[in-house]
């Protein structure tokens, strides 16, 4: 796989022109965009097919959490938009991510699509052990984000959401074809911005990420396809 492959870059805007324009700009220098919550909340369906018309591959990040019966619906919505990734938390139990997985899966077949993978958010990049503990998990995060990969990968997910300071251990309890999605990424001299658990893209793709997931560093540049190429260069070398 090509560097640039992995990078799957977010589009966080609520504007379907820009999000189009800068799909448009970034082909070739990532393996897809990534839309969520800002992007979908404003523009929905109709906003997902304008950028899906680029040809670019979606990672349709909704971060589903809920019952089982609604998840699978949620899933049953949104699965003829052919998304290449979708997402759910984890904390949402193991009944909740097999029937997300079966739905998917079934979903699929009955729109003719490729199944999308559906990967399990773990604890968010923004978090650290003290905001761990002001939800009331006393475990360190490195711990739970162990026990949610195992859960994750048992309940029939394809991968999982996890900082690049988790990829080892997540790995470790998962299994080697267990896609490991991975944002909080940051070249040499980006700013963290709310990210707190961060690594490089070199360093997150020798750690053994599937996946990196890069916004601002790539959507704030004056250049962004110039930012793009930097970043998978970066990974080359
Ligand atoms: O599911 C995600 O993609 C996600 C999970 C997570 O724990 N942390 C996280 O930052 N993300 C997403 O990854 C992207 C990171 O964007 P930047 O911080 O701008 O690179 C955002 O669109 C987040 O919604």
């Amino acid at each position: 796989m090509k560097p640039s492959d992995r990078i799957f870059c977010a589009l966080d805007t609520v504007e379907t022109a820009s999000a189009v324009a800068l799909a448009k700009k970034l082909q070739g220098t990532v393996g897809g965009v990534k839309l969520g919550l800002e992007f979908y909340c404003a523009n929905g369906a109709d906003g997902f097919k304008a950028v899906a018309e680029t040809g670019m591959p979606i990672f349709l990040d909704l971060k589903f959490h809920d019952i089982p019966n609604t998840v699978a619906g949620a899933i049953r919505a949104v699965a003829p938009l052919g998304p290449k990734i979708l997402t759910i938390h984890t904390q949402g139990g193991p009944e909740m991510m097999r029937r997300a997985a079966e739905t998917a899966a079934e979903e699929a077949s009955k729109h003719g699509n490729d199944k999308p993978w559906v990967a399990g958010v773990t604890i968010l990049t923004s978090m650290d052990g003290d905001d761990l503990q002001a939800i009331g998990v006393n475990d360190a995060v490195a711990d739970q984000v162990a026990r949610l990969a195992g859960l994750a990968h048992k309940s029939g997910l394809d991968g999982m959401v996890c900082s690049p300071r988790e990829i080892t251990l997540a790995r470790q309890a998962t299994a080697p074809d267990f896609k490991l999605v991975v944002p909080g990424i940051r070249p040499v001299g980006s700013a963290a911005g709310d990210q707190k658990r961060v690594m490089t893209p070199a360093e997150a793709v020798t750690a053994g990420a599937d996946v990196l997931v890069i916004g601002r560093p790539i959507t704030q540049a004056d250049d962004p396809a110039a930012a793009a190429r930097a970043i998978a260069g970066s990974i080359n070398s």
